[in-house]
């Protein structure tokens, strides 16, 4: 069995730390590192799992998940790189950098996988998207999907297709919860309390995501079965239109789209 370290366990490195555990990953094949006393006590504390520099992870794990921001990736690697043999596994959690910015610091033909995880990992219904670098093989993938599938679903995607999966996926809880915080304050100003339209609105997206994701029916279809003639729905949907709310997710997702490629720029 792989021991795998997680290299700058932060918000998503926990995020996929507490995944494997829970997926039954022995926490003695499970390394961290953190920058600060504080956080380390912390992860110890909350998971049992041996905390440790990156030179020691470097030498006893066989695989090193990169889980630093993209903007303390080149620090990290210009002190690292060079030490990892070219054996081991490189997977960066990092948006925005290509398998390359890796591989510049790397033993020629070390492998590097690159994915785009999301946080529903902490209920297991992420989407992790996966990609293979130059030097990575058929059984990398494999081996990077047993670590992500267990924290929800996985999909294999071109790394040129990455910084869109990004915006979509990888942002893309945040745009729902704006979604269901702006909804929530609608149904206040049509005067429930906080919390009932908190509640409404909460299993109204539950039951929403889950007939987009069983019925096997297009989101269209659905939206017309809700949609009755001179009814509620398509007032509020003619709002939605006259506000240009789909013009908006289309730019939105295209400045996240644009800020991937921008943080590659930077750093390749
Ligand atoms: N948040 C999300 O939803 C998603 C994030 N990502 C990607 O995951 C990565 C991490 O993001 P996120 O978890 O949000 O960020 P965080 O800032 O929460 O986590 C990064 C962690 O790395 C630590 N760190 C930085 N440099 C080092 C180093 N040299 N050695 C050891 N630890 C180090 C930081 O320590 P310190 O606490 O001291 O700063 C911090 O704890 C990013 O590249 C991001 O693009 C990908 C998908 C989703
Ligand atoms: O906002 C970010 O940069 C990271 C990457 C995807 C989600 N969060």
């Amino acid at each position: 069995m792989h021991t795998i370290a997680v290299i700058g366990a932060g918000k998503i490195g926990e995020v996929l730390l507490s995944g494997l555990l829970r997926a039954g990953w022995p926490v003695e094949r499970l390394l961290v590192t953190a920058r600060r006393a504080e956080r380390a006590a912390e992860l110890t504390g909350r998971y049992g799992v041996e905390v440790v520099d990156n030179a020691t992870a470097v030498a006893r794990a066989d695989v090193l998940a990169i889980a630093v921001k993209p903007q303390d990736a080149e620090a990290l690697m210009v002190d690292l790189g060079p030490r990892i043999p070219a054996e081991k596994l490189v997977v960066s959690l990092c948006a925005g950098l290509p398998t390359s910015f890796f591989a510049k610091w790397l033993p020629a033909g070390t492998p590097v996988v690159r994915v785009m995880t999301n946080t529903p990992a902490l209920v297991d219904e992420a989407m992790t998207a996966i990609s293979a670098g130059a030097h990575a093989s058929a059984a990398h993938l494999v081996l990077a999907e047993e670590m992500f599938r267990p924290l929800g679903r996985t999909i294999r995607v071109p790394e040129s297709q990455q910084d869109a999966v990004t915006a979509l996926s990888g942002s893309g809880p945040a745009y729902f919860y704006y979604l269901v915080e702006a909804m929530t304050d609608a149904g206040i100003l049509l005067g429930l309390p906080r919390q009932v339209a908190h509640d409404l609105i909460v299993q109204t997206a539950i039951g929403s995501a889950i007939m987009l994701r069983d019925s096997g029916e297009h989101p269209v279809t659905l939206r017309e079965a809700v949609t009755s003639p001179a009814g509620t729905t398509i007032n509020a949907i003619r709002e939605l239109e006259n506000h240009g709310v789909r013009a908006a997710l289309l730019a939105a997702l295209e400045a996240a789209r644009d800020r991937a490629r921008e943080i590659a720029d930077q750093n390749v």
